[in-house]
């Protein structure tokens, strides 16, 4: 797979740090530079593929960094973040040359997409400079269990209760929680997604309601938070089991007073925001692990809905493979036009425990490799098809050591690709874990996420 590196100009640390790990997390290298001296420096050195820069820089602007960029390297995709408000530098950054740019609260799906473009295609000389992209296609499938979930979603949303989503990683708890918003009254306000995973503890209650200059070491100014960022909106709290206490604390006071405080700030200010929060491990255990506090468990909570993993939507696996197949068919400029009865086959066996996100990137690995316009089992990781030989034996040897990569895959899945902690939930030492790596062929599976 081809390493991307993305360098990141942002003079926001925190927010610096959650994008990084959030494009890491999704099979991108990023670099961080908090200014344009630096970013130059980085050039350079690191050989970047892309540039994700902030407008606003404590040196010089995004603008000329931009400028700097199209002098030396002409082709190197820039991609500009902007705030609110600054559509005038936005305009004139399309026509210096700059790829894309994106309004800040970010829009995770729209920034993967935009990148995804910068980095597979030729690139276009200029671009239309009006409206942001469009939003994400949502698959609706066809089973049943699915079709519960989203007429259980279509009720929701014309309420603004809480809603509490849960399910496996990648079964598109984001996802259903932007369509949820999509069909509320609220769909033309700010929808914002933050990752309460990727919050570092300290500065986790900066990240969500903002802080005042002063307010710690390195807060060099006034800064709003996602709570602020979403006013009138929805704010989408994905991995919400993260927050540390401190923070559960002020998140229900958040939602209770409709008011928050900035970091550093004793005036309260009023938000109207719709919680939707989302969970693949359930809370209900660890509220009585005392972990997360009931109150707010309660809280948020005011509607539940789960998404089935998508080994139990078996019936909506090809309308996915299919538009998947689409998408990077226009993406990477192939033609993919029906897949093999293999192919197929290898598709369908597979117990899928990343769910739609580990289909996605096979497919588009898939359609990338692919020369032909069917797509064949040549094209599909291996792992895929290592399972499915593995299950066509039915002795006790192999149906062991398919229990034993199952095992090992939603582990890995489950700790984020975090091989120490894998190894230590599986009672085995990280070398054994290794061995096993290496004998089941399991790193394409692990270079699917990237850790
Ligand atoms: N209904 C859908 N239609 C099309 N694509 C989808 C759908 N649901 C999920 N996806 C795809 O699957 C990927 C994972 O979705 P999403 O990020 O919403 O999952 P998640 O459950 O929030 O994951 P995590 O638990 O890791 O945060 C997305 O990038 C999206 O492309």
């Amino acid at each position: 797979m081809n390493i991307v590196k993305i360098l990141i100009v942002e003079d926001d640390r925190p927010f610096a740090s959650m994008l990084g790990k959030y494009l890491a997390r999704n099979n991108y290298t990023p670099i961080r530079a908090h200014s344009t001296q630096e970013a130059k420096r980085l050039l350079d050195k690191e050989e970047p593929d892309l540039i994700l820069t902030d407008v606003r820089l404590p040196d010089e602007d995004g603008l000329s960094l931009l400028e700097t960029i199209k002098t030396i390297k002409k082709e190197l995709p820039v991609i500009l973040m902007t705030s609110f408000g600054q559509v005038k530098s936005a305009v004139a950054a399309m026509k210096k040359g700059a790829h894309e740019y994106i309004t800040k609260p970010i829009d995770h799906e729209e920034l993967l997409r935009i990148i995804e473009e910068a980095t597979s295609s030729p690139k276009p000389t200029q671009k239309p400079t009006s409206t942001p992209s469009s939003k994400p296609d949502f698959i609706k499938g066809k089973s049943a269990a699915f079709q519960q979930t989203l007429e259980q979603a279509h009720l929701v949303a014309e309420t603004d209760l809480s809603v509490l989503i849960l399910g496996e990683s990648g079964t598109g708890k984001e996802y259903l929680s932007r369509y949820i918003h999509d069909h509320s009254t609220r769909s033309d306000k700010p929808f914002v997604a933050v990752d309460c995973g990727a919050l570092s503890k300290d500065l986790a209650g900066s990240e969500l309601f903002g802080h005042v200059k002063g307010a710690f070491t390195g807060a060099t100014s006034n800064k709003e938070g996602q709570f602020s960022a979403a006013n009138t909106g929805t704010l989408f709290l994905d991995e919400i089991g993260n927050l540390s206490y401190d923070i559960q604390v002020q998140l229900l006071r958040a939602i209770e007073e409709r008011t928050i405080r900035k970091v550093g700030d004793t005036t309260p200010q009023k938000v109207d925001v719709r919680i939707i929060a989302a969970t693949n491990e359930p809370l209900g255990e660890q509220t009585s692990s005392e972990n997360f506090r009931e109150d707010l468990y309660h809280r948020i909570n005011e509607f539940q809905i789960d998404i089935p993993p998508l080994r139990e939507r078996s019936e909506d696996l090809m309308d996915f493979v299919e538009q998947f197949i689409q998408t990077y068919n226009q993406e990477f400029g192939r033609n993919v036009t029906s897949i093999s009865p293999e192919a197929k086959q290898l598709i369908k066996n597979y117990r899928w425990p990343g769910n739609i996100r580990e289909l996605k990137n096979v497919i588009r690995r898939a359609v990338l490799l692919e020369k032909s316009t069917s797509l064949s089992p040549a094209s599909l990781p291996d792992f895929l098809s290592t399972r499915s030989a593995l299950e066509s034996k039915a002795d006790l040897k192999s149906m062991k050591q398919n229990r034993e990569i199952t095992m090992i895959k939603e582990t890995l899945i489950k700790t984020n690709y975090n091989k120490s902690k894998t190894a230590r939930l599986l009672n085995i030492d990280r070398s054994t874990l290794y061995d096993k790596i290496k004998k089941y062929d399991l790193e394409v599976f692990i270079d699917q996420r990237g850790e």
